[in-house]
């Protein structure tokens, strides 16, 4: 079994080139607001609505969005997975079609249904067909720099949408949750890099409880749903394992029932609930029952905490730890994390 405390081990040149990039992220999520900062806006008018179409990591930039606007403004924020654009969209919608690569077939195909329906449309991309056409089409594109493996992406996808919607007056003051967020990676990034071990690494230790098992990411309503569903693509993705998310208090009508029955198969099962300090209070006690009800038939069950002071820190907090876990876990595997 690899000892992931002997860096040495990781031989391939990819994989060190991932950690770096990844140990990066504060400094990328400076860039990225910068980026959109100094954006030229198109003509924004009153908008009744907002749509983040993509797919994976754009569209889990989108739920982020979605949830982080939810308590914030005054129009619903949707995110479409799919290949056409719900009913709804119309000329007061505006539009983020984000797609890392740029080639992503659905998000192409539900750019020219938003295009068609006089959306106000922004792109977000690294270049592909998408860049290309929105170029041709005189649609504004915020251009990510091109170097990063899709998935790793999520800072540079999510900021710019929230810088823009700060810019259009949206949000309210932004610049200072920001920095926070920058400021709280900059301090759990010195807990996560390869260079610490791992009896006090937390995402090499969640990695080597996932080793072996079938991991099941459980958050709430909230940045915490966002995580769990993060994680689950993340580890799918990295570490090229099954692995499952739901969120509370939903999924105790349902999960727990057939976690807490006598059966091999649950022995598998390692439940990772993410949790934020501001999850409901009913969420919090429920989270407590669940936990002693599948004690004897999961394999185990931990709590990952989110740190920091602001919404977006603590969410951070759990992608970044999420992010570093992942490929620990590719490699006590032996997968190839950058692939
Ligand atoms: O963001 P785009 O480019 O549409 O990619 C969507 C998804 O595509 C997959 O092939 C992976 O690369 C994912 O990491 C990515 O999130």
């Amino acid at each position: 079994m690899i000892n992931l405390d002997d860096v040495q081990a990781v031989q391939n040149l990819d994989t060190k080139e991932l950690l770096s990039t990844l140990g990066q992220l504060p400094e990328q999520c400076e860039a990225a607001w910068c980026l959109a900062e100094q954006l030229e806006l198109p003509k924004i008018g009153a908008v009744s609505n907002i749509v983040v179409t993509g797919l994976g990591v754009s569209a889990i930039s989108g739920d982020l969005l979605r949830v982080f606007c939810g308590s914030r403004i005054s129009v619903p924020v949707i995110v479409n997975r799919d290949y056409i654009m719900p009913e709804f969209v119309s000329a007061d919608t505006l539009v983020f079609a984000a797609a890392y690569s740029g080639n992503t077939e659905a998000t192409l195909s539900a750019y020219e249904e938003a295009r068609s329906k006089n959306a106000y449309l922004i792109v977000i991309a690294s270049g592909g067909r998408l860049t290309e056409k929105a170029v041709s089409d005189r649609i504004t594109v915020i251009k990510l720099p091109d170097h990063m493996l899709p998935r790793l992406a999520m800072a540079q996808l999510f900021l710019p949408m929230l810088c823009v919607l700060y810019r259009l007056g949206l949000l309210e003051e932004m610049t200072g949750e920001i920095a926070d967020m920058v400021s709280h990676l900059k301090i759990i990034r010195e807990e996560l890099k390869p260079e610490i071990p791992e009896n006090q690494n937390p995402a090499k230790q969640l990695a080597r409880l996932l080793y072996n098992r079938i991991p099941v990411f459980w958050g709430s309503a909230g940045i915490t749903e966002v995580a769990a569903y993060r994680w689950k693509e993340i580890i799918n993705e990295s570490a090229k394992l099954p692995a499952f998310w739901n969120m509370l208090p939903d999924l105790d009508f349902s999960e727990t029932l057939a976690l807490k029955s006598h059966c091999d198969l649950q022995r598998q099962f390692f439940v990772v609930f993410l949790r934020d300090a501001y999850d409901h209070p009913m969420v919090q006690r429920r989270t407590e029952a669940i936990k002693e009800m599948i004690a004897e038939n999961a394999a185990g069950s931990t709590d990952l905490n989110s740190s920091g002071s602001t919404t977006l820190a603590r969410a951070f907090s759990l992608f970044y730890t999420g992010d570093y876990a992942g490929i620990y876990l590719a490699l006590l595997c032996g997968s190839d994390p950058g692939c």
